[in-house]
């Protein structure tokens, strides 16, 4: 998908590639960073986004777009890295997103870490499936997801999709998630986001 891993993996003629089973992290394929000052609006607390932001301009996960053909009959596999951390109480998660061709569904297996993956869809239905390593969690068709790190590690997960779904990020990005997940007397918990329209 127009990077360089495009060019690296033959999706004719098949491939390998490594993905180390604990770090997730690939000596062959190239990463894709995702920095705070890309996530601009998505936390809850503005004050604390801005603070954390001046401080420094973390790198919150890094995840491996492997660059597979977006039509039917691909598959886009890689993994993706969520690194420990809150702004405010709320902790790090992933930008989120609904699959453009909305009845596709999407299979996580958790590598290490602990967290969520906090699901909805358009009709306001909402779970936060808890994940530890380990585990393979399965995202139904039409429901957007996002990872939440809740623990002290890197929560790592390999993923696989169909090569036609597409990312839609604009829904989330307009609309925030109904829920978010909090630190509360040092555990996570699950309220409403104020933010949510
Ligand atoms: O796309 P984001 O919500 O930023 O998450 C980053 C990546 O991690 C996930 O594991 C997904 O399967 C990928 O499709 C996604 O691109
Ligand atoms: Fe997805």
């Amino acid at each position: 998908m127009g990077n360089k891993n495009s060019e690296i993996f033959d999706y004719v003629r098949g491939f390998t590639c490594d993905f180390d089973s604990v770090t997730g992290v690939s000596k062959t394929a190239v990463p894709t960073s995702r920095k705070l000052s890309q996530m601009k609006g998505m936390f809850a607390d503005d004050a604390a986004y801005a603070a954390a932001l001046e401080k420094e301009d973390t790198v919150v996960y890094d995840f491996y777009e492997m660059g597979a053909p977006e039509s039917e009959g691909e598959i886009a596999m890689g993994t993706s890295i969520l690194h420990p951390g809150k702004i405010g109480d709320e902790y790090y998660f992933t930008k989120g997103h609904y699959h453009s061709k909305l009845d596709t569904a999407e299979a996580y297996y958790c590598m290490s870490g602990e967290g969520f993956m906090l699901i909805e869809n358009p009709e306001g239905d909402w779970r936060a499936i808890p994940m530890k390593g380990g585990e393979a969690v399965y995202v139904p068709k039409r429901y957007a997801h996002r990872t939440v790190n809740t623990g002290k590690t890197d929560l790592v997960t390999f993923f696989a999709f169909g090569g036609e779904a597409g990312h839609d990020y604009g829904t989330i990005e307009t609309k925030g998630y109904r829920k978010l997940i909090v630190e509360r007397d040092g555990k996570p918990e699950i309220i409403d986001n104020p933010k949510w329209k």
